[in-house]
């Protein structure tokens, strides 16, 4: 007898959200199928989510926009159900069933200061609701902080911006700083944090965008600015098209700079010194100012300031 596979609120929930970051749904279909949903099942699912959604919420975007990575992404059938054990109480969701929530973020239900993120413990330092923003120490060990800013230094070129006109992108008097991406996974390390990222904020790691490492000598700074695209600009199709909307930004700090480069929120007040090690999440569910995520880096007054950047976006980047 085949065992019963009941349509949770979750898997409802996921269907959505890559319907929303513009997946097309046979692709969908077939990452529920390779996670153990049965055919049948697997399209009543996307029917009654669809349709639910739809009367509720109203139309969805476009299918067909983002590239779609069907291995891992769909909670099984055991997850969506809630029958995938859960290893502890301070302990992040299964990977699998991240996506099912709508919005990356830490699991700070158990109300401690310490958390597991996969391989390691951090602290929670700060939390803020408006931006949503949580502020992480011991993210990153000092190892792992200069190993990455040994790896990236022979890579640096001035930082651009994208120029939301055209999707491309250029250099903008407006960020000062060099920098690089890695691939995503691209050696031991990146993938070990990438690991981590996806643990702690409960997010897919194929929705995230290759480490990108900045380095801001005395003086340079990032104006104030979105981490998310303007859907209104012409160049957002081709922006989108690679995984959707920006959701969420871990901004990482590689060493503490002697004076300055603190990340500020100017909408609220914020501001968020740069101490090696540790780790600044923030979301903002829409590309709205609203979400009061506009944010700088602030001058650096003394010495130099490293970071590196993770973007969570809405769908699968690839
Ligand atoms: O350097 C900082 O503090 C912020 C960096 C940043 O905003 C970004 O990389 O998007
Ligand atoms: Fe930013």
């Amino acid at each position: 007898m085949q065992a019963e596979q009941p349509i949770t609120q979750e898997l409802k929930r996921w269907i959505v959200a890559q319907a929303q970051a513009g997946c097309r749904p046979e692709d969908v279909l077939e990452a529920m199928k390779s996670s153990g949903w049965r055919d049948e099942v697997a399209i009543r699912a996307m029917e009654e989510a669809l349709q639910s959604h739809l009367q509720s919420q109203g139309p969805l975007p476009g299918s067909g926009m983002a590239a779609f990575d069907p291995r891992t992404t769909a909670p099984s059938p055991a997850q969506a159900a809630g029958l995938t054990p859960r290893e502890g109480p301070a302990r992040a969701a299964p990977a699998g069933l991240l996506a099912a929530a709508g919005q990356p973020g830490p699991d700070l239900a158990s109300g401690r200061s310490t958390l597991i993120a996969g391989d390691r413990e951090v602290t929670v330092l700060m939390q803020s609701q408006r931006p949503r923003a949580v502020l992480f120490g011991n993210f990153l060990s000092s190892g792992e902080c200069e190993a990455l800013v040994a790896m990236a230094r022979g890579r640096l070129a001035r930082s651009e911006t994208v120029v939301n006109e055209t999707g491309g992108s250029e250099v903008n008097s407006a960020r000062t700083s060099d920098g690089m991406f890695f691939n995503r996974g691209e050696n031991e390390l990146c993938a070990r944090i990438e690991k981590r990222i996806a643990d702690l904020l409960r997010w897919p790691i194929q929705n995230g965008e290759g480490l990108q490492v900045l380095r801001y000598l005395p003086g340079a700074r990032y104006l104030a600015h979105q981490d998310y695209f303007d859907p209104e600009q012409p160049g957002a199709g081709t922006i989108l098209a690679r995984g959707g909307q920006r959701v969420g930004t871990l901004v990482m700090y590689l060493n503490t700079p002697l004076r300055g480069g603190a990340t500020t929120f100017p909408d609220a007040g914020l501001e968020v010194s740069p101490v090696r090690g540790n780790a600044l999440f923030f979301a903002y569910d829409r590309p709205d100012p609203a979400c009061l995520a506009l944010h700088s880096g602030a001058p650096v007054e003394e010495g130099e300031k490293w970071v590196a950047t993770k973007w969570l976006r809405q769908g699968v980047f690839s």
